[in-house]
């Protein structure tokens, strides 16, 4: 997928602004705090329905407006081109559209333009909780498989629900219970076809994930996911079919009934899963350097990008915020060169730009520079 152009008006620091984008690699250079995350978050806008910077979207409207808007134009394989806009107004919300009808919606938005983003937040993938794993995974997933997403936005509203009863718990047991069963019963339905899509899209991606390390890191240490879920052996799961996990998952359901009247909410099913990272048998979180780390979750977005390339009719969009930061030169030369050699459009910001200054006098075909500078955009050569 290529974005042709992007416009965006009251967006942050950006007025108005119009970009022509190049078809391979745009690099958006310019100082700290000129506007050039503000570009790579509003093509996310465009491809996720949100921020990846902004907890809210109220933040992003310009100091002093009341409105912003996004608009990109696209252009695929199979489809001709297309527009995306995202409106938002304190008033009334937000509003995505394509091709200027409202999407009834935000879901109905993803894997239009499948999209992988690098940034500053993929610390926490490998060092914090267990949420970023998830939240990895379901992106992941989501963006080839709209009945996954509708299953995961199915069972965050099913433990919604069976939270506030859990909650409210002060009725009598026998009266809870039936008033649960419902719930259980969609619970272990729906959450069953979510662990089954996350296990075989572990085991699909390893070989991408080796593929990317090794191009980032030299073969060496080998890198390793498993899915973490409430069943300790992960391979016997493995060969399952949905009903089985469906019913492994009631009984540890059963189980965990009292813990569960405890601590009023659901404690067991796949909103409390988890990725567990290896190098060799080595666990990343517990015993990786901090240079481990960055290659590991580098590695992850890139065979995100090279597992789309299979999966995917359209060729992701990928955004790589201030990656060349971290990097140590000749790792940046081999991300810009895998970059060069991938057939997709991709997007960089660099504040510090003499790292790859070397490319400029290459590759005038297929990289394009901007040039950003409070809020104003230029292209340079
Ligand atoms: N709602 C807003 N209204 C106006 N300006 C805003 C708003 N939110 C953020 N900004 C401005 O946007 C700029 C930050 O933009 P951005 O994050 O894109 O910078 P950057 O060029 O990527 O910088 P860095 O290299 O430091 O990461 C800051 O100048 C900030 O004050």
């Amino acid at each position: 997928m290529i974005s042709i152009t992007l416009s965006l008006t009251n967006f942050r620091n950006h007025h108005q602004t119009v970009v022509e984008w190049g078809d391979h690699v745009n690099i958006i250079t310019g100082p700290n705090g000129a506007g050039k995350t503000n570009l790579i978050d509003a093509l996310h806008y465009l491809c996720m329905g949100r921020s990846f910077t902004s907890s809210s979207d109220q933040y992003v409207v310009r100091q002093g407006a009341a409105s912003f808007l996004i608009k990109g134009l696209f252009r695929g394989n199979i489809r001709s081109q297309f527009e995306i806009a995202c409106a938002y107004s304190r008033g009334e919300g937000k509003k995505l559209f394509v091709n200027d009808s409202p999407l009834e919606r935000h879901a109905d938005l993803i894997g239009r333009v499948p999209v992988v983003l690098v940034s500053q937040n993929d610390r926490k993938l490998t060092g914090e909780g267990p949420a970023e794993r998830r939240s990895f995974l379901d992106a992941l997933i989501s963006q080839t498989s709209p009945a996954y997403l509708d299953d995961l936005i199915r069972y965050r509203r099913i433990v919604r629900q069976r939270n506030r009863l859990l909650f409210e718990h002060s009725m009598d047991r026998g009266y809870l219970n039936v008033l649960l069963e419902p719930w259980n019963r969609q619970l272990v339905e729906t959450g069953a076809r979510i662990i089954s899509g996350r296990n075989k899209m572990v085991s699909k991606f390893c070989k991408y994930l080796k593929f990317a390390h090794e191009q980032l890191a030299g073969s060496g240490l080998e890198p390793a996911i498993s899915y973490k879920t409430f069943c300790s052996d992960q391979q016997s799961f493995l060969s399952l079919n949905n009903e089985e996990i469906a019913d492994a998952y009631r009984s540890e359901l059963d189980e965990a009934y009292e813990r569960e009247l405890d601590r009023r909410q659901t404690v067991i099913g796949p909103h409390r899963d988890d990725l567990v990272f290896f190098l060799d048998d080595m666990e990343l979180r517990k015993f990786g350097s901090q240079g481990q780390h960055r290659i590991f979750a580098l590695a992850l977005k890139m065979a995100q990008l090279y597992f789309y390339r299979d999966e995917l009719e359209d060729l992701p969009v990928f955004l790589l915020d201030d990656v060349f930061g971290d990097l140590d030169p000749s790792r940046t030369d081999t991300v810009m060169n895998m970059l060069l050699q991938h057939n997709g459009q991709s997007f960089i910001t660099a504040a510090h730009p003499d790292k790859i200054s070397g490319f400029r006098d290459q590759e005038h075909a297929r990289i394009a520079w901007y040039d950003v500078k409070d809020g104003n955009v230029s292209s340079t050569e």
